[in-house]
């Protein structure tokens, strides 16, 4: 089969537009960078070069993905990924708790297919081309490229904070991105899926997306952003996206693809009333990447943005090559995004897709919003609450643990100050880490900290675990963070009345029931050490402390909180005795340390 080459014209002249006009103050990183991937991707060795879309081509790539798949020496790779994404945080501001949502979801869904031992790739970044990123940047009084670095900088500094354990974090302004639209924008237009007309319409610079009258609130303003869109006309490239109206219909008439229910059903409707062709160029807003076709013109941000989940499939130092995505795991597993970019995920994103011969991502999850005064939280609006103080003031787990567990994910839920300290007290100081803590202290005092028997196969307690947890895989498998914690909260519950029943302090004091009281010891550390693994997604540093005080093999204190977790506990670990070899007779526990400290 002929194989015809990418223009890399386009590319080139990019970098040597950005190097070479006024944009070189504005970008000289993503000039050089650009120019230097171009450089070094031409120099590849081997199958660097793209491929023309067309079906033949696609099944020919197909075929060379399964053959590469054979483990066959040097070309053999580990299993496809999982792939989950975030959104990409448009950084026109500072990340906020709204950004960190999503964020804290994906980061606990990635956990705990780590845990079932499946190859994750997880995905988070920011999107950094756009009108409205190079308005914040003016009024910065930075150059666009400066504030982009800035913002996106702070975005990793709060994952870090928040130990997201992302593998990849992807800018947009990234030369090996840039390389990836234009490929992709290529083939879109080789399809013959892009044509130029003229628009007039109302545009949000909030949403950056020209707004259908009807959406509007008083005095055409954008319901989200409460500002008056802009009238505008302009000559764009449009994309044929009204062609894929039955594959999109199709797609969400799927109960799998799209999820809660209620959000698909909504998204279906606006679907059933005609899809629409979009304009997927800009000709006033010159931060962006330029048309492939026409570099008076720059491609949409949001045609731009998306693509940013294929370029994250390879790594930083890697060139993205579009032929190979699915090898590297598309369609992805799972992205996870707010309401307010549903549409552009549900609709404009599996069409995109569907015009280079690539399949829809398998899921969608559209998760509520985080509200003040009933309002989103938001950067435009700048009613957001601060992450950065509430780790400082808190800690991170209990950060986690409140907006993962006290907000149905899916659905809308108001910050309360009282009802954090409430929930993560209750839970996570009181039931949780007290139950761990006086159990290890009456060992302590009457075994020289360490178990003189193994806790019995058949118990009660065992049986509600193995119930539990069952659960809670089942929610985590869904994203149902609260229903994971409420199920593993049922064995905390549950222990701390069986240990109040059964009230060893008293029996230890008896040589005749000492015995008795032993058993009750073996029983609660086995059941905390099932919590300990099982929460691990949710409170990743507090489940370390926990395992580290029954001691599983877990990195020191302060090596917890890496982007990379070093320590992953194996889902098999929450059986009931599956570590005999660490709660058995001999072995002797840490002496005991609060592992989550009471919220004031
Ligand atoms: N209040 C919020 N509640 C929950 N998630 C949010 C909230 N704000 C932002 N997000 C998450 O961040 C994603 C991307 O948001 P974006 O980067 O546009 O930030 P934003 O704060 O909403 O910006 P703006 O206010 O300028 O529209 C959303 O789709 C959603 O996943």
């Amino acid at each position: 089969m002929r194989r015809k080459a990418t223009s890399w014209s386009p590319i080139l002249a990019y970098g040597v537009s950005l190097t070479g006009t006024e944009r070189w103050s504005a970008a000289p990183r993503t000039s050089v960078q650009l120019l230097g991937a171009f450089l070094s991707w031409r120099g590849a060795p081997d199958g660097c070069r793209c491929r023309q879309s067309g079906s033949k081509n696609v099944r020919w790539l197909k075929a060379s993905v399964r053959q590469r798949h054979q483990p066959s020496g040097a070309e053999a790779r580990p299993a496809q990924p999982l792939v989950i994404t975030t959104p990409l945080f448009y950084v026109n501001a500072a990340p906020h708790m709204g950004s960190a949502y999503p964020t804290m979801a994906c980061d606990a869904l990635a956990r705990y297919h780590r845990m079932q031992g499946r190859a994750v790739r997880f995905i988070t970044g920011t999107d950094e081309h756009g009108e409205k990123i190079a308005q914040a940047a003016a009024a910065a009084g930075r150059t666009p490229q400066e504030h982009c670095d800035l913002v996106s900088g702070e975005f990793r500094a709060l994952w870090a904070k928040l130990n997201i354990s992302y593998d990849r974090f992807i800018r947009t302004t990234s030369a090996n991105h840039a390389a990836m639209v234009m490929t992709f924008m290529e083939r879109v237009l080789q399809r013959g899926d892009i044509y130029k007309a003229s628009y007039e319409g109302l545009y949000c610079t909030g949403c950056e997306e020209y707004k259908d009258p009807k959406e509007l609130v008083e005095d055409t303003q954008c319901p989200l952003h409460l500002k008056r869109c802009e009238q505008r006309a302009e000559e764009n490239y449009f994309f044929r996206l009204s062609r894929y109206q039955a594959q999109v219909e199709a797609l969400l008439a799927n109960d799998d693809f799209m999820r809660p229910a209620e959000r698909r059903n909504e998204v279906l409707s606006w679907v059933r009333e005609g899809l629409r062709d979009f304009s997927v160029s800009r000709a006033k807003n010159p931060w962006g990447i330029p048309m492939p076709n026409d570099a008076s013109q720059t491609i949409y941000v949001w045609f731009d943005a998306l693509l940013g989940y294929l370029t994250a499939l390879f790594d930083e130092d890697e060139p993205p090559q579009l032929e190979k995505v699915e090898e590297r795991g598309w369609p992805a597993h799972v992205h996870v995004l707010g309401k307010d970019i549903t549409r552009f995920h549900a609709c404009y994103w599996p069409a995109m897709l569907h015009s280079v011969g690539l399949n829809a991502p398998q899921q969608l999850f559209s998760h509520g919003f985080l509200t003040k005064d009933g309002m989103k939280m938001g950067k435009s609006l700048g009613n957001t609450l601060d992450p950065h103080a509430l780790v400082d003031e808190f800690n991170a787990d209990a950060v986690r643990y409140y907006f993962l567990r006290g907000i149905e994910f899916g659905r809308d839920g108001d910050f309360s100050r009282d009802r954090f300290i409430q929930i993560v007290n209750a839970e996570l100081a009181n039931s949780v880490g007290n139950l761990l803590n006086r159990t290890l202290n009456l060992l302590k005092r009457h075994n020289n900290l360490s178990l003189p028997v193994v806790a019995p196969s058949a118990h009660p307690l065992a049986d509600l675990t193995r119930t539990c947890t069952a659960e809670a895989a089942a929610a985590y498998e869904k994203l149902d963070f609260s229903g994971a914690a409420e199920a593993l909260m049922r064995i905390a519950s549950e222990a701390n009345s069986f240990i109040d029943h059964e009230a060893p302090w008293t029996k230890l004091r008896n040589p005749e029931t000492k015995s008795e009281a032993f058993a009750v010891l073996a029983v609660i550390l086995e059941a905390v050490r099932v919590l300990g693994v099982a929460l691990w997604p949710l409170i990743p540093e507090t489940s370390e402390r926990m395992l580290r005080a029954l001691c599983y093999p877990v990195a020191g204190p302060g090596e917890v909180a890496s982007t990379a977790a070093a320590f992953v506990p194996s889902w098999h670990d929450t059986e009931w005795n599956a570590r005999r070899d660490l709660l058995q007779p001999g072995v002797r526990f840490r002496t005991p340390e609060p592992v989550f400290p009471r919220l004031e």
